[in-house]
């Protein structure tokens, strides 16, 4: 089983991926949440709200212990920024992987945009990449491999234990993301319907009101 750590930000889309991929997902608030996970998804956010929340509940002391005793974790955007054990100007938060990174490295809300890469070691085809106001990661430590270069930084980076993206693969309609961190926990997944996806399909967990 996955867990979505649900304090803030964008928990839903990813719980509506992991589904797709037939894959047990429970989201996290509390300690006794993490009972049984094989890995965690720390999502996009607010990285500073995320770290105040993870260190008020207690959270953050219980993640790095799991993730000591084998949890796998997955930081996108936000979550890349709380995994980082350097913060380029801030303070790092669980620091558990050997990089630094840049919060807001491409401007503001407004600079926000989609782009499309190919991800050899993810997958075969090219896979849609959306940034939201999104971090840099840079210097990588011994242990760290890029799966994703681009410029001046790393978009998608991993050691053996933990995957970070500064782009947010839940907002798009491409499963590879979820699929590869899965097969790092260990769990196997169904094919996945990507065809058939519709970006409001996460309302299923948070229905609009009318
Ligand atoms: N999409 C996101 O997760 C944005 C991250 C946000 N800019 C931060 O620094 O926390």
């Amino acid at each position: 089983m996955i867990g979505l750590l649900d304090l803030q930000g964008g928990v839903v889309e990813h719980l509506d991926h992991l589904d797709r991929l037939g894959i047990a997902a429970r989201r996290v608030k509390k300690a006794a949440d993490l009972d049984g996970l094989s890995g965690l998804i720390i999502p996009g956010g607010e990285s500073t709200c995320l770290g105040r929340l993870l260190r008020i509940t207690g959270l953050d002391r219980t993640i790095v212990a799991r993730h000591h005793a084998g949890l796998k974790l997955w930081g996108t955007c936000a979550g890349a920024i709380l995994l980082a054990q350097r913060v380029v100007g801030g303070e790092p938060c669980l620091a558990l992987l050997d990089v630094a990174i840049q919060r807001n490295a491409f401007g503001s809300q407004m600079d926000s945009f989609n782009t499309l890469a190919m991800v050899p070691a993810v997958a075969s085809t090219p896979i849609p990449l959306t940034y939201i106001r999104a971090p840099k990661i840079s210097d990588l430590g011994a242990g760290v491999r890029s799966l994703l270069a681009v410029d001046d930084y790393h978009a998608a980076v991993e050691d053996d234990v933990i995957l970070a993206t500064v782009f947010h693969p839940e907002l798009t309609p491409s499963l590879a993301f979820h699929r590869y961190f899965a097969h790092k926990c260990g769990i196997l997944t169904a094919d996945g319907d990507e065809a058939g996806w519709h970006p409001e399909d996460w309302t299923r967990y948070a229905p609009l009101p009318h």
